[in-house]
């Protein structure tokens, strides 16, 4: 019951309303290659860079001189979970659906800290 109304509260937040909304991604990707940290943390530079969002792992090194909010940013989360970071710089609809760009799989299951089968999982992520 406390959870329930943790989680509501978490909805009416003000920075979490534009990620309410509902955005339809594309899913083809995900599933084909299962990637682990441990070979995200190689890709940790301005000639192979790639982060982690949502418990998928997306290869940003065509994107670091494209990206609005520069590149420095997008290195400091190469080889790593950049979860956290692109939800709390309000990223808009279109830069989440732009992710599907840059996908190149996902996270094998027991390394996942949102989209685990049965767990508990943010409302609002990207499906
Ligand atoms: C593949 C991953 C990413 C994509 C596709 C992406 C895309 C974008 C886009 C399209 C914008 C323009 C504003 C908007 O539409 O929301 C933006 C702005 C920004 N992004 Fe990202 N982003 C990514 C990752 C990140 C990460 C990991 C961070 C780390 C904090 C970040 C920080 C920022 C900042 C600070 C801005 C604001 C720039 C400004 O308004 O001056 N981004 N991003």
């Amino acid at each position: 019951m406390a959870q329930t109304s943790a989680l509501s509260s978490f909805s009416n937040a003000t920075t979490a309303v534009r990620y309410n909304t509902p955005v339809t991604l594309s899913t083809a990707s995900p599933g084909e290659r299962v990637i682990t940290l441990e070979e995200v943390s190689w890709h940790d530079n301005p000639s192979d860079c790639w982060i982690v969002i949502y418990d998928r792992v997306y290869d940003v090194t065509d994107f670091l001189d494209e990206h609005p909010g520069g590149s420095d940013i997008l290195l400091e989360y190469g080889g790593r979970d950049a979860s956290c970071a692109f939800r709390g710089t309000g990223h808009s609809a279109q830069a989440v659906r732009a992710l599907n760009r840059f996908l190149i799989g996902e996270l094998p299951m027991e390394e996942r800290i949102f989209r685990k089968a049965g767990g508990y999982r943010l409302s609002d992520i990207p499906e």
